[in-house]
């Protein structure tokens, strides 16, 4: 009879908490080989592991269930945020789980896919044309007049909100922390709300003072101009195909911690979607747009340490939402972005 006895060698996970219990504690994965062309070990959190498939499911399980502590949302209630996508759809797996009511304002510029998960997930959504922060019209003023006009409503605020950080502050920090063994020498990554870079660097920087963090921008943010003019301008021009970050604004969660900024980096989207393209085939990484340029940044910020340092960044979601435009010639073409990836590559780029 054959032997009915194996050694296991991994520790699963087991939690009582439910939908709560798979936010976070997602692995941080080494980039084999940019590590070895950089010299400096460079590491990615695989936020797409979350329930909602990103980095913002841990922002939306904290700002709700801080809220439910302070009495703020009471049962049967209505959650409302304005927001590219993200945060929305990790807010919709929250409310779906607790029985609240999930209405979303968002540009309707942004992937269809992301909408149609948040109806799926039985949020209402509210699909705006852009409009500049500065007039009432914009998805963001929208979202708050909603939730003010609404009863036993509560607007989450992720902008505004320090519980979006304080998700950072006391998961994704100590996470990365923990996974080091605290030996972390620079951290990126890119800012939308700011919540991600702002929790992640104060916690990290309050463990080790001398870890760098850089802010990692694409075009048309105003965070690198922030950053660089010694916060003296804003003054921006030009946009981005990344969907989630870039702001014309200092919001709150990046005023809060801003000031612990080494150097700020600007990535242009050919660097970004070379990179992405890279990660699948070099890594069998399958990352949207924010990580790659996550990933992009990383590898400046390798520069900026010792050889053999760890540096730090998130995979802040997967290539799915986004496939119908970042594997399509056509699409590539037409945002001058075709031409910057690997020509080994380009077959790839297979969608019409
Ligand atoms: C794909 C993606 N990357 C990055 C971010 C930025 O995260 P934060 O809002 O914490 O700055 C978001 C926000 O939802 C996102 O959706
Ligand atoms: N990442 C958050 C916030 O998104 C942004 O800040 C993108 C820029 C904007 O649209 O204001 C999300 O996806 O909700």
């Amino acid at each position: 009879m054959a032997r009915l006895s194996y050694d296991a060698t991994f520790k699963p996970l087991v939690s009582e908490k439910g939908l709560a219990g798979a936010v976070g504690n997602t692995p941080l994965l080494k980039l084999n080989k940019l590590s070895k062309e950089t010299g400096r070990n460079i590491w990615g959190k695989a936020e797409w592991m979350n329930p909602g498939g990103s980095v913002k499911d841990r922002a939306a399980l904290w700002l709700i269930e801080n809220a439910e502590k302070r009495g703020l949302i009471k049962p049967g209630g209505t959650i409302v945020e304005g927001t590219a996508g993200n945060t929305g759809i990790g807010l919709a797996h929250v409310c779906r789980a607790k029985g609240y009511k999930c209405v979303i304002f968002m540009n309707n510029t942004q992937a269809p896919e992301k909408m149609q998960t948040l109806r799926l997930l039985g949020a209402e959504v509210h699909a705006v044309p852009p409009a500049p922060y500065s007039t009432p019209d914009n998805f963001n003023h929208l979202a708050k007049k909603y939730a003010e006009e609404t009863e036993n409503a509560y607007y989450t605020d992720q902008f505004e909100n320090p519980d979006n950080r304080l998700a950072h502050l006391e998961s994704t920090g100590p996470e990365i922390w923990e996974q080091l063994n605290g030996d972390v020498a620079a951290f990126t990554c890119s800012l939308g709300s700011g919540g991600t870079w702002s929790g992640i660097t104060h916690y990290l920087k309050s463990k080790n003072p001398k870890l760098k963090s850089f802010v990692a921008e694409p075009p048309g943010s105003c965070v690198y101009v922030y950053v660089k003019s010694g916060h003296k301008s804003i003054e921006v021009t030009g946009g981005s195909f990344t969907e989630g970050i870039g702001q014309k604004r200092i919001t709150g969660n990046v005023a809060a911690d801003i000031d612990l900024a080494e150097d700020a980096f600007l990535i242009p989207d050919e660097d970004t979607i070379t990179m992405l393209y890279r990660l699948i085939d070099e890594e069998g990484i399958y990352v949207g747009g924010t990580a790659a340029l996550n990933v992009a940044a990383a590898v400046r910020a390798a520069k900026e340490v010792p050889e053999g340092s760890n540096v730090v960044t998130i995979f802040t979601d997967s290539a799915h939402k986004y496939a119908e435009r970042i594997f399509s010639k056509k699409w590539l073409q037409s945002k001058g972005l075709y031409d910057c990836i690997p020509d080994d590559l380009k077959k790839y780029a297979d969608l019409d």
